[in-house]
């Protein structure tokens, strides 16, 4: 796990061997700490490089390691040897040296770092803290203002800012294992003392309580409700104001809480969540290791309003050729300039060059017919969409594989539209596209495994977290966030407010409430689908207003909202007001606040004091009981694509790992209890009726996310 040899007569080379990204494992700790021991030891060896195989010096702690039986030898010891060593100690870092990669190398004298590597202390993303000495080290070595930042948001920082900040102290184009030995060869026999960082000041700061008030106000409202940003401001402020020995000692016990807490459960249960969701696999069998995707070098994206923009910035920047397409001239000029604003200001945050030169815009149809993949993004309108597919299955070179950004309509009907059916498949893209992270890649009936891996591939390429997901109504997201809504307008009839909701939902972790997120993703949308549905229907002169529609219990507030013509923000008035069309910012509107006043009393319905449990339980379980019986129905092939679904689509916060981990933290028995207990004063609500899934998860004595799969597979064998 760790082997140490010998090169350029005086050097011990000491590599770290745990493919793929050497974590430190408990044997490569031991392996290192065997390493170190004997080329100290040894008086041939005048220095030492430390370097990790496979072009990549280390990814940091064994995450899978944690827990309360860790065995073998402790980092802090270990890199603490490497600190006190007696003759020079290189890190030759290349591919990512992050956490306790990181901590590693800071305790080396020297670090030579190639120019492609990543470095950073991501701790605080796994709600945890750099534990082994590096909120004590990085203050000392490159200040505290940049430290604050690196490691409250666990960026990974290129080696070209690490040179500037002073973290490594050499950046090579070359082999960097020979330029670490030939720098270490050169400063064999010189002085280390300047070189150990511990022994460093820490450097001053003129209006320290200033600045630690302000990043600590920062991150509160930034992470709210996370703690393991706040623990990292305090341990580094113990840099600044203890000696090292008494901040390591604050770095440990602030560690040794957030080691334990339910918080660092979910967010490293988040970080495999996020690579499980790549070994996707579809009801027939078919999955990830038997599917081979086909290659993209040229896609087309047809219709270029909101959505259509966005993918097309994002198959830009990921160097895939576009062919923009958009029939109206006026709305092509308007989305060429967007794009190209879009990719230059990208490109300037990002400090490389803008992809404008791969894309090339049309308003003939007939343009995608060579291209190997069609996004289609026009209006959500079926015969509309129907239509499209027809044109393209007629337009396209044999093979090209058809994809809709559909975010509700049935992927089986498009499919049906052309000669090639499996060659359809869904990508769901969440606006602004080229920005969030979630893609649900949508299975219908006939879809190929091809096409499915296909569309995993091209958006893993695109920076995205692909899901693949099933084809039932809003697929797995927006279906899930039907009874969320529902249970949303239901309290205000029973006597919440909009604020009431919203707050309860923001102070859960939720970045907006749900009629905040509603105000700004605007109203019309689901009253458009509401109408198609035969659901909502004018209120009408007669005032009549019916409750119960289908048989279920049904809430007509948003689309009396939206007969008053307020849509949201993009009209200036919502469930709150703004000012102005496109205003941004949410205040109370004592209009809402009559119209739930008249609307209750034309109900005969009496408001009753609602508190946050009750809108939490309510909102939140009825999400999760959807979840839930997309599981059983085989829709999602695992809880983990549905909290991945949540985290990077809907806000879910992240340090509650996404609904089916909180589900499971708080406890499956206490899920079904009260939503038999809501189920029961509401009958005409079936989304409150417990699903089989959960009740035969109680049964089985509720177990852990990871062995739901077990249970799943009994129920769906059965159905
Ligand atoms: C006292 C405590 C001291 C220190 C605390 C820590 O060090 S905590 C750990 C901090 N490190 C990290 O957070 C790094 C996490 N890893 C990554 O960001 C990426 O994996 C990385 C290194 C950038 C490589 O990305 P890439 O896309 O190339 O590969 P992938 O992410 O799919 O990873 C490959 C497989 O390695 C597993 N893995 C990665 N890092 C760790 C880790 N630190 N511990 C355990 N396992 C890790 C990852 O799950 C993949 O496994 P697979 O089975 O193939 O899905």
């Amino acid at each position: 796990m760790a082997q140490l040899s010998y090169v350029s007569g005086s050097v011990g080379l000491i590599t770290l061997q745990n493919p793929p990204v050497n974590v430190l494992s408990a044997a490569t700790r031991q392996g290192i700490m065997e390493s170190m021991k004997k080329a100290l030891n040894d008086p041939k060896v005048k220095s030492v490089v430390i370097c990790g195989q496979n072009g990549v010096f280390c990814a940091g702690a064994d995450i899978k390691e944690f827990g309360p039986n860790i065995s073998g030898p402790s980092i802090v010891p270990l890199i603490y040897d490497i600190e006190v060593a007696n003759k020079p100690v290189v890190a030759a870092i290349e591919g990512s040296a992050l956490g306790g990669g990181l901590e590693l190398a800071l305790t080396c004298h020297y670090r030579i770092a190639h120019s492609k590597t990543r470095l950073g202390l991501p701790e605080v993303t796994l709600g945890l803290l750099p534990g082994a000495g590096g909120t004590q080290l990085l203050p000392r070595l490159i200040g505290i203002p940049a430290s604050l930042e690196l490691i409250t948001t666990g960026r990974h920082i290129t080696a070209a800012e690490a040179l500037q900040l002073g973290l490594v102290d050499h950046v090579t184009q070359s082999d960097t294992v020979d330029s670490a030995v030939k720098f270490a060869l050169s400063v064999e026999g010189e002085p280390l003392d300047s070189r150990r960082i511990s022994k460093r000041p820490c450097p001053h700061l003129p209006d320290l309580d200033a600045v630690f008030e302000a990043v600590m106000q920062k991150v509160r409202q930034k992470f709210y409700g996370a703690i393991a940003p706040i623990a990292c401001v305090q341990a580094v402020r113990a840099a600044a104001t203890l000696p090292f020995s008494e901040g390591m000692k604050r770095e440990q016990q602030l560690m040794s809480t957030l080691f334990t807490s339910g918080q660092a459960r979910a967010l490293q249960y988040s970080f495999f969540a996020q690579r499980a969701v790549g070994r996707w696999s579809m009801p027939s069998g078919a999955s990830w290791n038997t599917s081979k995707a086909r290659p993209v070098h040229r896609a087309a994206v047809l219709g270029l309003g909101t959505m259509g923009r966005g993918i097309t910035v994002a198959l830009a920047q990921a160097g895939v050729s576009v062919v923009a397409v958009e029939i109206q001239e006026k709305q092509l000029n308007e989305a060429r300039e967007h794009v190209y604003a879009t990719l230059e200001r990208g490109a300037q945050q990002s400090g490389v060059s803008p992809s404008c030169a791969n894309i090339t815009y049309s308003h003939d149809i007939q343009a995608v017919a060579d291209v190997d993949l069609v996004i289609e993004a026009v209006l959500e309108d079926l015969s509309l969409k129907e239509k499209v597919f027809q044109q393209l299955s007629a337009i396209c070179k044999p093979g090209t594989l058809l994809c809709s950004n559909t975010s509700s309509l049935d992927l089986n009907c498009l499919a049906s539209q052309t000669k090639n059916p499996e060659l359809v498949v869904g990508m769901h893209f969440f606006a602004p596209a080229h920005v969030m992270k979630l893609l649900e890649v949508v299975y219908g009936s006939k879809s190929s495994p091809e096409a499915v891996a296909t569309a995993m591939q091209l958006g893993k390429k695109m920076g995205k977290i692909s899901v693949a997901v099933g084809n039932c109504r809003g697929f797995v997201g927006n279906r899930m966030l039907k009874p969320y809504i529902e249970q949303s307008y239901f309290l205000l009839e029973e006597g919440a407010t909009p604020e009431l909701v919203d707050k309860a939902l923001e102070e859960f972790g939720f970045p907006m409430g749900v009629f905040r997120m509603s105000d700004l993703s605007g109203l019309d949308v689901g009253w458009r689908v509401r109408k198609e549905d035969g659901l909502a229907e004018p209120v009408g002169t007669s005032g009549q207003i019916t409750r119960l529609r289908g048989g279920r219990r049904y809430s007509p507030l948003g689309d009396i909202l939206c007969e008053h013509g307020r849509f949201g923000q993009k009209t200036g008035l919502g469930w709150y007001q703004y000012g102005r069309p496109g205003g941004r910012v949410a205040k109370s509107d004592p209009w809402v606040f009559n119209l739930l006043e008249e609307y209750r009393a034309r109900l005969g319905l009496t408001a009753r004091p609602i508190d946050q449990q009750e809108v939490l339980e309510r909102c939140l379980y009825s999400l999760i009981n959807e979840g839930l019986c997309i599981l059983e129905e085989g829709f999602a092939s695992s809880p983990e694509d549905i909290d991945v679904i949540y985290v990077f689509g809907y806000g879910w916060p992240k340090h509650r790992g996404g609904p089916m981990f909180y589900a499971s933290m708080v406890g499956l028995a206490t899920v079904l209890e009260r939503l038999d207990h809501y189920y029961r004063s509401n009958p005409d609500v079936p989304s409150l009726k417990p699903c089989k899934l959960l009740r035969q998860l109680v049964a089985s004595g509720s177990p852990p996310v990871h062995k739901w799969k077990e249970i799943t597979k009994k129920i769906q064998n059965r159905l």
